[in-house]
């Protein structure tokens, strides 16, 4: 493709993303599906640079005040992340000079708010709770996530798939909090590999997979994942039962029911039982009331946690948006703490920085009978504060996540 139809797809990809009316992986997708002829290298070019504006959309938006042209055009040059050949062959006269003038601004002189490229109601509460740490948050949120792999414990060893990987000439390494993470140094497209479509390897970002050491779900437990959607969760946790027992992965959206079957039957396991519910209320949960040995809560959140890989995120939500995921996440975790029988264990989690979806809920959280457990007692400490898994980007190197646990006396 010539390098202006190149420029101009990117800024027609661009237009729609910035719409915000559908996730930024979603219109990305469709858009490659429309458009079938763009080579690997082309859609990459796209997909990097449409990333790379919703990351510091605040500092191109910025500095495209001073260029003339649509404003999309202006941000796809600022953010270009493809071959910086083909930018030039796109550009001439005035706007390779314009280019050049903002490419040689001094960032660390810019004001904050352009350096951290968050809006305001999502940069003030993290820059109270982190003080001068929030800087380094903010940084970290700015990259791109590695990409993780989680080792299904039913199939293989993680010291042996590392060694299967690094033969293969894939840089890879162990994950240094969860016993059955490898972490990727690039990128590989992975669906092909005989590992992956045996089910030995599942792609899940190294927090994610902690969750199941909270829970510690044991052989033959009855166990519910009560938000399960495509299953990242209940797969961990299928692995960690010995495929034995029962594992409930309970969902309101039927698609993302649907997407977990096809990992299942990779994944080898046949102790879990999708059953798509049509609200927390559902008589099919009110029957296995006092029942389950295990609870997981990954609830619906605002996803801030995972800002490395979802920029777009930070500029779809909005402080009303999270005051009411707040009050469904505090009606699932009460109805879903109906399930657990006395011993039982309740584990509420999300993928938000927010204290509000986290402690918050966590704090308001008061049905009779249930007693808060340490979660360094589950994992190292260093991942803890206040009792409650606590993760961070710029810290642990893996997406933000919350977790707070539970026994029932
Ligand atoms: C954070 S996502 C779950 C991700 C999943 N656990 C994983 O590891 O891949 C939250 C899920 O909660 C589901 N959900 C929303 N409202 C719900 C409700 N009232 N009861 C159960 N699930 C619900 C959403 O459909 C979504 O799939």
């Amino acid at each position: 493709m010539h390098p202006k139809a190149l420029i101009d797809a990117a800024c027609e990809l661009l237009h729609v993303v910035l719409r915000f009316e559908q996730p930024a992986d979603a219109v990305v997708s469709a858009y490659f599906r429309a458009n079938r002829s763009l080579g690997s290298r082309e859609r990459a070019a796209l997909a990097e640079t449409t990333y790379a504006v919703l990351r510091r959309r605040l500092l191109w938006q910025n500095l495209a005040q001073s260029g003339r042209g649509p404003m999309e055009r202006r941000l796809v040059l600022l953010g270009w992340a493809g071959e910086p050949r083909l930018r030039d062959a796109a550009v001439e006269g005035p706007e390779r000079d314009w280019l050049a003038a903002a490419s040689h601004i001094d960032r660390a002189s810019l004001q904050p708010k352009l350096r951290h490229n968050l809006p305001d109601w999502i940069a003030e509460p993290l820059q109270k709770r982190l003080g001068p740490e929030f800087d380094a948050l903010a940084d970290s949120l700015l990259e791109s996530a590695p990409l993780d792999l989680r080792v299904n414990s039913l199939q293989a060893k993680r010291d042996a798939v590392l060694a299967e990987l690094q033969a293969q000439g894939v840089e890879a390494k162990a994950t240094p909090y969860s016993p059955w993470g490898i972490r990727l140094a690039g990128k590989p497209a992975l669906n092909q590999w005989p590992l992956f479509k045996n089910g030995v390897i599942e792609v899940q970002d190294e927090g994610s997979q902690l969750l199941a050491l909270l829970l510690d779900a044991k052989r033959g437990e009855m166990v519910a994942d009560f938000c399960a959607g495509a299953g990242g969760k209940t797969l961990a946790l299928g692995a960690a039962m010995r495929n034995t027992g029962r594992l409930y992965a309970f969902d309101v959206a039927g698609h993302r029911l649907e997407a977990l079957r096809p990992r299942l039957a990779r994944s080898g396991l046949s102790n879990v039982y999708p059953i798509q519910i049509a609200h927390e209320r559902d008589e099919r949960i009110k029957r296995l009331s006092g029942k389950l040995d295990r609870v997981l809560v990954d609830a619906p959140c605002s996803g801030l946690g995972t800002l490395r890989r979802n920029p777009d995120m930070k500029w779809r939500q909005s402080p009303a948006a999270v005051a009411e995921l707040v009050q469904r996440q505090q009606a699932i975790l009460a109805s879903a703490a109906r399930l657990l029988k006395p011993g039982g264990r309740l584990v509420y989690a999300t993928c938000s920085l927010l204290d509000a979806e986290n402690e918050g809920v966590a704090d308001a959280f008061g049905a009779p009978g249930f007693v808060r457990m340490d979660a360094a007692e589950l994992v190292d400490s260093v991942l803890v504060e206040n009792g409650c898994l606590r993760l961070w980007p710029h810290r642990h190197g893996t997406d933000g996540f919350f977790a707070a646990v539970w026994t029932k006396s």
